[in-house]
């Protein structure tokens, strides 16, 4: 069982403040790292990994500090975000040469159980330039598991993958998971997190903004306004049929972009009554996507909640 710890931890790279005064404990099973583009998560997981070192405060794992500290090194492994790959080499090559570099006694058998852990085995013999995105990031995985660490760490290692990947990747992880080691990983993306990881750690501008299982981090999500485009086959009809039901505060139709924008008070009402209102209007529905900005005000209500 490893416990990562960061106390009070801060990294600032000149006048940029990435991460910002962070308490965090990150147990066992899968935790997700949330937070918009440029929150924060990789300089967080770069401190985890010992990669980086905090400029203020600490960050441990059992205790010790991770900052080149070779022991504690040996208990983590990193998916890094960016692809680090050596097309040209098969799967089996390169996690072996991974598990040479760790000096592993027999980096053969590590390999090879590192491969059959992320149902690479039959295309490891393929070079890894022909390997589709899932795959890559599959063999990705393998490396960082060939020493068998305790602790994985990855950055948004869904990126890029369709659903099927995706789903195969998650059912990876809660397999990690269940095998009782600590696996956190970062995404920008709420349903994707709250797919896998037990736990939610949510990050907005440097700064930890919320703490809690996928029911508590929606909750405090829900309460809040959520912005919505739409497009349907009757913008004017449907705003109206919106504003009389009141779960909407504001609704405004836009007729330049030819869609409506909704400001849903009541979210979890919202997503369920816009399919009925159209219907009863006799208005078909081409799309309901939240905004951008809505999701970066949502994150930000939970830093200052
Ligand atoms: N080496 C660096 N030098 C200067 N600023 C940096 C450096 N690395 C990160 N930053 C800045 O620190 C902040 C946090 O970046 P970080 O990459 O940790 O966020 P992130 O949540 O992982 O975002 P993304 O998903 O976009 O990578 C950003 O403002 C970023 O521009």
């Amino acid at each position: 069982m490893s416990v990562l710890r960061l106390e009070r931890a801060s990294r600032w790279y000149g006048n940029v403040v990435a991460v910002n005064d962070v308490t965090m404990t990150i147990g066992p099973g899968v935790t997700g790292l949330l937070g918009p583009n440029g929150a924060g998560k990789s300089t967080l997981i770069h401190m985890m990994s010992g990669f980086l070192a905090p400029s203020a405060g600490s960050v441990t794992l059992d205790g010790q500090p991770l900052w080149r500290n070779h022991e504690v090194y040996r208990r983590i492994g990193l998916v890094p975000e960016r692809e680090a790959l050596y097309d040209n080499l098969t799967g089996w090559r390169f996690v072996l040469a991974n598990a040479q570099l760790h000096r592993l006694p027999d980096p053969e058998a590590a390999a090879r159980r590192a491969i059959e852990l992320v149902d690479m085995t039959s295309a490891q013999h393929r070079r890894v330039g022909t390997y589709s995105k899932g795959m890559k990031q599959r063999i990705k995985v393998a490396t960082a598991l060939v020493h068998d660490p305790a602790v994985l760490l990855l950055d948004e290692p869904f990126n890029g993958m369709d659903p099927r990947q995706r789903l195969h990747m998650m059912d990876l992880l809660r397999h990690l998971g269940e095998q009782g080691r600590t696996v956190l990983f970062s995404s920008h993306i709420l349903e994707e997190v709250e797919q896998v990881a037990s736990q939610i750690e949510v990050v907005v501008a440097g700064r930890h903004a919320a703490s809690g299982d996928f029911r508590e981090i929606r909750r405090l999500m829900a309460d809040r306004p959520h912005q919505y485009v739409i497009r349907s086959s009757d913008d004017r009809r449907l705003a109206a049929a919106l504003i009389a039901d009141g779960s909407s505060s504001g609704v405004e139709v836009d007729t330049r972009e030819g869609c409506l924008r909704v400001q849903a008070v009541d979210f979890q009402r919202f997503t369920w009554l816009v399919p009925q209102v159209a219907r009863h209007a006799g208005v078909r529905l081409y799309e309901v996507s939240p905004t951008d900005e809505s999701l970066e005000s949502v994150f930000s209500y939970l830093v200052t909640s």
